[in-house]
């Protein structure tokens, strides 16, 4: 068995560019790629963490500068991690609203794009309580439910792989995950 794959009865799979996690927020998209990572042994890189480490909390952010600072700021954050002749192959969980930027939308097409699909039922409980998300401080259920109808399209648009993240947990979505990268590697080189 080769090291870092631990699901039982894997696909030995290596990527050759990186794996892009988008979707609605709260679908799993920092905690499904960051164990995705682990599995697979790749660097992990999420956008929203990379702003924070360098400019400080987002609603702070949000708060001070606006949304409009903050969607350049993570438009950077991005290229600085696709902006290559042949980007490394990490895995990056992209903020919720990420993909609206038509630059970040180009830089996709050199990567695995994964859409975390989920209902507002899946999500519900994770988005109550205070999430430091400045976007759902007011409604959040609205608010979700709103954002994901928009930027549904686009995710759908956008995915090479569609996973919906309902009823399972995080090492069980990595799992099919891993079996659902296989399958579209294979694809492409054939
Ligand atoms: N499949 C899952 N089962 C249980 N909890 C989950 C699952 N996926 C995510 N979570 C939890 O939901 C919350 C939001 O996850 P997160 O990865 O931050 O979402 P996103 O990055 O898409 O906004 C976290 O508390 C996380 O631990
Ligand atoms: O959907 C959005 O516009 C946002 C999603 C958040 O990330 P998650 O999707 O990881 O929660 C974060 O980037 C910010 O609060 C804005
Ligand atoms: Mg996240």
């Amino acid at each position: 068995m080769g090291t870092g794959r631990d699901p039982v009865g894997a696909p030995d799979f290596t990527p050759q560019q990186p794996i892009v996690m988008i979707g609605p927020m709260a679908v799993g998209k920092s905690v499904i790629g960051a164990e995705l990572a682990r599995v697979l042994g790749l660097e992990f890189i999420d956008s929203d963490h990379k702003i924070v480490a360098k400019h400080g909390a987002i609603p702070r952010i949000f708060a001070g500068r606006g949304e409009h600072h903050f969607r350049q700021l993570e438009a950077k954050a991005i290229a600085d991690v696709l902006d290559s002749p042949s980007p490394k192959a990490v895995v990056l969980s992209l903020g919720g609203g990420a993909v609206l930027d038509s630059g970040t939308q180009q830089l996709l097409a050199r990567t695995t794009v994964v859409f975390l699909r989920a209902e507002l039922d899946t999500v519900r409980e994770r988005i109550t309580r205070n999430t430091g998300r400045p976007l759902l401080s007011a409604d959040p259920v609205a608010a979700w439910e709103r954002l994901a109808a928009v930027r549904g399209p686009v995710y759908a648009r956008l995915a090479n792989i569609t996973l919906d993240v309902a009823n399972s947990n995080v090492p069980q979505l990595v799992e099919r995950l891993i079996r659902l990268l296989a399958a579209e590697s294979r694809e492409e080189n054939s």
